[in-house]
């Protein structure tokens, strides 16, 4: 391990004026946070060669110490070229956050390289600013700040990376009451969770269940979300968990291991009792009054169709809550986003759906189409690789914003590379929006007999090059919610086909939908 003591490490006014800025990747600022707060104790800086290749090796750092995940930051050679690591006073790195602002300085003392075009950087941070501001920063503590408040005894943590819902919240108590312990409520804000619930509303619903908890303390942390890999992220989880001082964690997942010196506790199944409407052991209750948790994809459901969630299970503070930030479908945002080869029907029918929700009333319409969208947000933008990606995500970018705040955006452009495309559905779902692909496969041979702008003659003749489905690529999607080729479909046909599936699926009110 770096072993350096953060504290004896001054700045020069100068050093921190001359140093480049650098803004990390959302899940590396989540990281960061952890370093400065001292939740990752005993680390003190993202990791160098030495230390990731022995973590590779055998789960430790360089120096024998036990580590689950790699804590690294990957920086563009551009801004790398610009440090010079044997030289004290040329080898800081202020970084910043999404806005700009200076989070910390990077004791930049080693760089590896990583990918084309990147490196990674490694050594110490120390914190610079006030730490920062944001939705429930206040909640934001570190694990000294909140040590120095618990009380003595044991201190039995819970990760609430979803809300609590009354099954979750029995087992709360009965392991607080059993242990005799404080209860520690953690509450991941790293990214969006699972269920696509923002972070200050995933806060809103954990505290609308704290009157329903023993007394407790909340904090909120950005803890990152580490993939697939489950045990090494529950690892990391449970070291966390024991920087703030939890002795005892209730397991929300089968693969929590113990470590870090807490135990981890894994809870009984509860269900819920209809003779006197308490929870209790599975096995306690005879099988024609029991009735399960409800699973994740149920209350999925029951918030898409917008019925309330029955009482037996949910705190209804909770549920109102869990309501406002997950509207039924009918009021979520959504983004419609058409892909396909020019001339495949992607406008055409955009602008059909359009019209049909404006008819309706129903819902508020932005339509980015295509060709518009160049004229205006993507001005100037070529028909290279790069430009189409930057394209596709102002597109992806704008439409998850109209989703945010409950439109409805349809985007039509051609889309040809599956990532960009990724990356729209994943800014629809950080807003918390609907996204539905629809997949215009009509043939290049009908787009072509088509040729509505003369364009395939052209890039067939050679006056124009990186055509798309002609000498540049289109990816076809393995992902689209809706495939439609327009061959031998009448306009309305087409149309109409997209207005059911919006319809079916709860997305629209299907009655006027011919
Ligand atoms: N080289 C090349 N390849 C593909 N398309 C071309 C090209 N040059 C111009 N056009 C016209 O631009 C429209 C596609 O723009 P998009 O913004 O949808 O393309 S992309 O998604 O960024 O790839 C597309 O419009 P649509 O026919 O509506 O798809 C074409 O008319
Ligand atoms: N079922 C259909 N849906 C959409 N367009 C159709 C259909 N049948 C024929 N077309 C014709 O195909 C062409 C599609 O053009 P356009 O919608 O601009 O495609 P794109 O936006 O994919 O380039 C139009 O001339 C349209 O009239």
């Amino acid at each position: 391990m770096n072993g350096w003591v953060a504290d004896g490490w001054t700045l020069p006014d100068e050093v921190l004026r001359d140093a480049p800025t650098y803004t990390p990747r959302p899940s590396e600022i989540a990281d960061l946070e952890l370093l400065l707060s001292g939740a990752y104790r005993p680390l003190t800086g993202f990791l160098g060669p030495a230390d990731l290749t022995s973590l590779r090796r055998n789960g430790r750092l360089a120096d024998g110490t036990a580590w689950p995940v790699p804590v690294t930051l990957e920086v563009p050679q551009a801004v790398l070229r610009q440090l010079d690591v044997a030289d004290p006073g040329k080898r800081v790195l202020i970084l910043a956050d999404l806005e700009g602002a200076p989070i910390a300085a990077l004791d930049t003392t080693e760089v590896y390289p990583t990918r084309e075009g990147f490196g990674g950087a490694a050594g110490r941070v120390k914190r610079l600013g006030d730490g920062g501001h944001g939705a429930f920063r206040r909640m934001r503590r570190t694990p000294a700040e909140v040590r120095g408040t618990l009380p003595q005894g044991r201190v039995l943590g819970v990760i609430a990376d979803r809300p609590l819902h009354r099954p979750q919240l029995a087992q709360i108590a009965r392991a607080a009451r059993t242990l005799a312990a404080h209860l520690l409520v953690l509450v991941p804000v790293g990214a969006p969770g699972a269920d696509g619930l923002a972070p200050e509303a995933l806060v809103r619903c954990v505290l609308a269940a704290r009157d329903r908890m023993p007394p407790c303390t909340i904090v909120a942390l950005p803890l990152p979300d580490q993939g697939g890999d489950d045990i090494r992220a529950a690892m990391l989880r449970t070291r966390v968990a024991a920087a703030y001082g939890v002795t005892h964690l209730l397991a929300s997942s089968d693969s929590m291991l113990s470590g870090g010196g807490l135990r981890v506790l894994v809870p009984r199944e509860l269900a819920y009792d209809g003779r006197d409407g308490q929870w209790r052991s599975l096995d306690d209750i005879p099988p024609k009054h029991r009735r399960l948790p409800l699973t994740p994809a149920e209350i999925e459901d029951h918030l898409d169709r917008g019925t309330i969630l029955p009482e037996w299970h949910t705190p209804p503070a909770v549920a109102r809550e869990l309501a406002r930030a997950r509207p039924p479908r009918r009021q979520r945002g959504l983004v419609v986003f058409f892909t396909g080869l020019s001339g495949s029907g992607k406008s055409t029918m955009a602008t059909g759906v359009a019209d049909a929700l404006q008819e309706s009333g129903e819902r508020t319409v932005t339509l980015l189409d295509g060709d518009i969208v160049r004229r205006h947000l993507s001005a100037g933008l070529t028909f290279s690789a790069a430009d189409r990606d930057t394209n596709i995500k102002r597109i992806g970018w704008v439409a998850a914003e109209v989703g945010r705040h409950g439109g409805v955006a349809i985007c039509c452009p051609i889309a040809p590379y599956h990532e960009a495309r990724a990356a729209a559905r994943e800014f629809a779902r950080n807003a918390g929006a609907g996204f539905v692909l629809v997949h215009v496969s009509t043939p290049l041979a009908e787009c072509e007999r088509r040729d509505r702008k003369g364009l395939y003659a052209k890039a067939r003749a050679g006056l124009i090059k990186g055509m798309t489905g002609i000498d540049d690529p289109y990816e076809t999607p393995t992902d689209a919610e809706l495939t439609i080729d327009t061959t031998d479909l009448s306009y309305g046909e087409a149309v109409t086909t997209v207005l059911r599936y919006l319809g079916n699926n709860g997305w629209l009110d299907p009655r006027p939908i011919p």
